[in-house]
C-alpha cells in the first residue's frame, strides 16, 4: 500500500496554507508536527476529502484519489478533535450512528461495534452517555468510530489533547496496535505521543514540509546541540537569554538546565546530552 502526495498546495486568498507538499506514506505510524498555523489541519482535511486542494496529486496505489471518489473515502478513518456534539448518545448509539453514515450493513455493524468497543475498553460502559465520560474515554470513543470501517488510512487529530499521562499512554498503546497494517497519520503538539511509536516524523512549517525522516535520523542531526549543566538559581535568566532552554528542574540546592547550543556553550561544566524529539522541535521552532 502506498499513498503518494505530489506538490500538494492549498491557497486561501494569498495565504499558502500548504505549499508544494510532497511525500510518500506506506504502512506504519507517521507523526505530523508543527506549530499553530503550520498547515496540519489543512493537510488532514484534504486527505480525508473534507476540503478541496488548490493543486497537486494524491495517489492511492497509483490511482488519483479524486477519481476514486467513494472508494477512496471508504478507505479512510478520521478522528477529529473532541467536539461534544454527540454527548446525549450512549457510546453504542454513537457508534451505531457512525456505522450508518459509513454505510455498514446492520449485522456487520453490530459485530464490528462490539469488537471495537472491546478493543478500546469501553464495552462495559457501552450504554452510558458520552456526556458522562472522562476526556480519555471520549478520546477512546472517537478512536472506536474512526476504526469502525477497518480503514486502510487512519488520520488522528491531536488524539491525546487534554489527557492525563496515564490516559495518554493508553491511547498511545492503542494507536501502536492499530498501526501495523495501516497508514496512520497523527497530528500533534505533544511530541512524546509519537516519539517512540512513529516510523517517521514530518515537520511542517508555514505550509512547507521542512523534514521527514525516522526519529533516529532526525535526532542524529542535533547530536551536538543538546547540553545539560547544573547551575545556580541566579544564573537561570542569563542562560535563558542566551540559549533555548528545553527544561529546568530543581536538584537540591542547584538547578539542572537542559539547553540547545549550536557552538560551544559558555556555561561551566556543560555536558552533551542525548537529544529527544522535543529538543529537535524546539531547535526548529524555539525562537518563535
Ligand atoms: N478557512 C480558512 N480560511 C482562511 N485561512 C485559513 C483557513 N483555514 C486555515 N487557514 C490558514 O491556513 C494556515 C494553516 O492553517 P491550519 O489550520 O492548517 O494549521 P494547523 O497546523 O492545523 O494549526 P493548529 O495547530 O493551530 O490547528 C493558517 O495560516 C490559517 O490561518
Amino acid at each position: 500500500m502506498i499513498l503518494e502526495i505530489n506538490n500538494l498546495s492549498k491557497k486561501y486568498g494569498d495565504k499558502k496554507a500548504l505549499n508544494k507538499f510532497s511525500c510518500k506514506f506506506t504502512e506504519g505510524i507517521y507523526g505530523l508536527l508543527g506549530p499553530n498555523g503550520a498547515g496540519k489541519s489543512t493537510f488532514m482535511n484534504i486527505l480525508v476529502d473534507a476540503i478541496d486542494r488548490s493543486s497537486g496529486e494524491i495517489l492511492y496505489n497509483g490511482k488519483e484519489t479524486i477519481s476514486m471518489g467513494k472508494d477512496y473515502r471508504n478507505l479512510i478513518g478520521y478522528m477529529p478533535q473532541q467536539q461534544g456534539v454527540y454527548d446525549s448518545f450512549t457510546v453504542a448509539e454513537f457508534l451505531d450512528y457512525i456505522a450508518g453514515l459509513k454505510g455498514l450493513k446492520k449485522t456487520e455493524a453490530k459485530k464490528r461495534i462490539e469488537e471495537v468497543l472491546k478493543f478500546v475498553n469501553l464495552y462495559d460502559v457501552k450504554n452510558k452517555k458520552l456526556k458522562s465520560f472522562s476526556g480519555g474515554m471520549k478520546q477512546r470513543a472517537l478512536i472506536a468510530q474512526a476504526i469502525l470501517n477497518d480503514p486502510k488510512i487512519l488520520i488522528l487529530d491531536e488524539p491525546t489533547a487534554g489527557l492525563d499521562p496515564k490516559e495518554r499512554i493508553r491511547i498511545r498503546n492503542l494507536i501502536s496496535q492499530i498501526g501495523f497494517n495501516k497508514i496512520v497519520i497523527i497530528a500533534t503538539h505533544v511530541v512524546s505521543d509519537i516519539e517512540f511509536i512513529a516510523k517517521e516524523v514530518l515537520i511542517l512549517d508555514n505550509g512547507i514540509l521542512r523534514k521527514k525522516d525516522t526519529p533516529e535520523n532526525l535526532l542524529k542531526g542535533i547530536e551536538d546541540v543538546v547540553y545539560e549543566a547544573e547551575i545556580n538559581e541566579q544564573d537561570v535568566n542569563s542562560i535563558m537569554n542566551k540559549y533555548t532552554v528545553t527544561s529546568l528542574s530543581k536538584e537540591y540546592a542547584k538547578i539542572r538546565v537542559r539547553f540547545l547550543c549550536d557552538g560551544i556553550p559558555d556555561v561551566d561544566n556543560a555536558k552533551k546530552a542525548s537529544p529527544t524529539l522535543e529538543d529537535l522541535y524546539l531547535h526548529i521552532f524555539g525562537d518563535r
